[in-house]
């Protein structure tokens, strides 16, 4: 059974954009949990354009599902992560200035660093989990840092998928069996969508969760929140 994680960073976007409170974040929030969502997903950047240090505090007030917070692991969103205790957090290489999410960590090259960082984490009873490239070598590395958790980063799947080429999968799978062989659960992300979510999770062994966000919020535009939902559960069934 796959999990489905919504992120909200998008809903964060569409109120800021007014400088009001309208969405309510906090109230959308708990109206994602109450149609079915299994889990919310932030993802606060240094420049707070969307979801703010402030809000992933008080999230933590309603989230009663499975809470996940996102982020490059600079101090402050350390710190952050420790004051609020997430069921889980989510390590992602991202720089200040990129637009999304653009590359999984090189698990390698970081190794002593995120042994750290995860361990501190741990420390704090916090579930971990590396955004990584769906690479078996990059897998084993995270394996090494001692995290609980992957997190596949799914955009060269989505976009093969949207061009009709399947044959996409074909390194996440591998990558899928590398983790499970070597004790790592599987969350998967970035560009998910009603089109590509059911392939990708009927053909990926012991995917736990998925954390979805910009197509779930720009497919609800047309169906509602509610419905959509509804439509992730039953392709994750
Ligand atoms: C980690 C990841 O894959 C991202 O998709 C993410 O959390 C989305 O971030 P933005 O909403 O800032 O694009
Ligand atoms: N971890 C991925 C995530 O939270 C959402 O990514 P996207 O659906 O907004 O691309």
């Amino acid at each position: 059974m796959t999990k489905l994680s919504v992120n909200i960073n998008k809903i964060a976007t569409l109120r800021n954009a007014r400088g009001g409170n309208v969405p309510d974040l906090l109230k959308v929030a708990a109206d994602i949990e109450n149609f079915g969502a299994e889990g919310i997903t932030i993802h606060p950047r240094p420049d707070e354009r969307h979801i703010r240090y402030q809000d992933a505090r008080d999230l933590k007030n309603i989230v009663t599902t499975e809470y996940n917070i996102e982020g490059n692991p600079n101090q402050k969103f350390i710190d952050l992560v420790l004051t609020v205790k997430p069921e889980q957090v989510t390590l992602v290489p991202d720089g200040v200035d990129a637009i999304t999410s653009n590359a999984g960590w090189d698990t390698l090259a970081n190794a002593s660093f995120l042994r750290d960082v995860i361990g501190t984490f741990k420390a704090a009873n916090i579930r971990t989990s590396i955004f990584v490239n769906a690479d078996p070598k990059i897998v084993a590395g995270a394996a090494d840092t001692g995290t609980d958790r992957i997190e596949l980063y799914t955009e060269s799947y989505a976009e093969a998928f949207s061009k009709g080429d399947t044959s996409g999968i074909t390194p996440f799978i591998a990558a899928a069996e590398m983790a499970t062989s070597l004790g790592l659960g599987i969350n998967a992300g970035h560009d998910l969508s009603l089109d590509n979510i059911q392939y990708f999770s009927e053909q990926i062994p012991n995917l736990l969760e998925v954390s979805i966000g910009h197509a779930l919020i720009c497919e609800s535009l047309y169906f509602g929140l509610d419905n959509v939902i509804k439509m992730y559960l039953n392709k994750l069934k």
